[in-house]
């Protein structure tokens, strides 16, 4: 990229989340990756470039380690002309979903993430003429807590994701209950995956989006704007699976991905983090010029790496014990906020001569990438509200719904609602 010679009419908007905003080059195959900010906050050019190299730093020495070289992508750090930048904001303005605009595109700083197109093949070069399938996955926290610091009962029945959806529910940010469920997806049981996969695709919220050719064709910008056709879904997939008759992959990469089990190095449950954590602050108040000793906010190098491999939960009262449960902690949120992209392209019958890896579906063949994005280290300072969101999601569940369905229908709970049962009724 030539990072002289920018026009906004060559980049438009592909996405954006609750912290970053992602514009996508029309022929080729980058993203710029721009950080988000309230209106008020504003940082110095000089502390988002760090925020931004800390971002490649991580990917490179901690999530590669744990997922896999060929599944993170990093990018690199790039700087643009700030005169592009703003042109290129208001550009897209238009675009971007009313619930994301109480956060600014960062235009002052110049400074921006370039990555590769992960809405397109990774593992060969790109061939424009092919059509691409991307399918992108939010799965979300994928194990019920185990530690023995977890004080509701309910928690070792009913997933995170599931309570929080009645909660989520109850503020407006989503209209419906989604019936998916992170657990049946990480299942392995093909009949569990299935209602999870058809669960996602009849209410998408933020967990599911496909794209073709790089445009979104499914998925839900916010409560008041869902896309989620079918028919019109249909319509899209069908020239890729026509005549075979259903989706081949998508489940199998996914699991490749996530037996990697990163999310478990949450090993105590924010509950039993918690202490641990308000251990660390009390050192701080009292020596906070240790902070960088500590490498709260980086450098996340070989040795940030090293010490996350610590798996021990006995504690021996210490400040570094404690540290480490909160960065693997800080790691295991990463985790369970990720996305998973897996492009797909039709191929030839012969494409294994030239070795891209390809599923055969049942007529069908397809090339395909897999690639996890989103994986910014969670901030140390969002641990204070990870435990107070805890108790309301639990407590939120307790008093309403449970409460609801035990004075109504006894056994209904254990039927709808218990993240454990081995199976569904369809
Ligand atoms: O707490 P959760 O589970 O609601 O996750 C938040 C996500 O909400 P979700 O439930 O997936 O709709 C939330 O996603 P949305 O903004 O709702 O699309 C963010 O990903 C947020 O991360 P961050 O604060 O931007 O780093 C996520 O916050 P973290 O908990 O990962 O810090
Ligand atoms: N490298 C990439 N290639 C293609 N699409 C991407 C890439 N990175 C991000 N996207 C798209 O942009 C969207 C927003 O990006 P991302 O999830 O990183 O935002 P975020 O604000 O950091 O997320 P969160 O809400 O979890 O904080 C993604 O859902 C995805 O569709």
């Amino acid at each position: 990229m030539d990072e002289g010679k920018m026009d906004e009419n060559e980049w438009r908007y592909h996405g954006e989340g609750n912290k970053s905003l992602v514009v996508a080059h029309a022929q080729r195959c980058v993203v710029l990756r721009f950080l988000k900010f309230p209106p008020n906050r504003k940082k110095t050019s000089e502390e988002i470039f760090q925020h931004l190299q800390n971002i490649v730093d991580f990917g490179k020495n901690v999530m590669k380690e744990f997922l896999g070289e060929n599944y993170v992508h990093c990018g690199e750090v790039v700087q643009l002309p700030l005169d592009f930048v703003k042109q290129l904001c208001l550009k897209i303005q238009c675009e971007r979903p009313e619930s994301r605009c109480d956060k600014d595109l960062d235009t002052l700083s110049g400074y921006a993430l370039c990555l590769p197109n992960l809405a397109r093949l990774q593992t060969y070069r790109f061939a424009e003429h092919r059509p691409i399938l991307c399918v992108e996955i939010k799965p979300k926290c994928g194990f019920i807590p185990f530690s023995s610091d977890v004080t509701h009962e309910m928690k070792h029945k009913v997933c995170r994701y599931c309570m929080h959806q009645h909660l989520k529910v109850a503020t407006g940010k989503w209209k419906q209950i989604s019936k998916y469920c992170p657990l049946d997806l990480y299942s392995g049981n093909k009949q569990r995956m299935y209602f999870a996969l058809k669960s996602l695709l009849q209410e998408a919220q933020n967990n599911l989006k496909i794209f073709k050719n790089g445009e979104l064709i499914y998925g839900c910008k916010d409560a008041r704007s869902p896309m989620t056709d079918w028919s019109e879904l249909a319509h899209h997939l069908k020239p890729f699976f026509f005549p075979s008759n259903g989706l081949a992959s998508g489940p199998h990469c996914t699991r490749a991905v996530i037996r990697e089990l990163v999310q478990m190095l949450d090993l105590l449950d924010i509950e039993g983090l918690y202490p641990l954590y308000r251990r660390v602050e009390r050192y701080l108040e009292e020596f906070p010029e240790e902070r960088k000793t500590l490498q709260i906010d980086g450098p996340y190098d070989e040795a940030f790496y090293q010490r996350l491999l610590d798996l021990s939960t006995e504690d021996d009262g210490t400040v570094a014990f404690a540290l480490t449960k909160v960065q693997q902690y800080r790691v295991a949120m990463t985790a369970k906020d990720c996305s998973i992209m897996i492009a797909l392209s039709p191929c030839l019958q012969d494409a294994s001569s030239d070795q891209r890896p390809v599923v055969p579906s049942s007529r069908s063949r397809f090339a395909f990438s897999v690639s996890v994005l989103d994986l910014d280290l969670k901030p140390y300072e969002s641990i204070p509200h990870q435990y107070k969101l805890d108790g309301k999601i639990v407590n939120y569940y307790l008093k309403t719904v449970h409460a609801k369905d035990a004075t109504v229908m006894s056994t209904r709970f254990k039927e709808s609602e218990d993240c454990t049962l081995v199976l569904h009724k369809v």
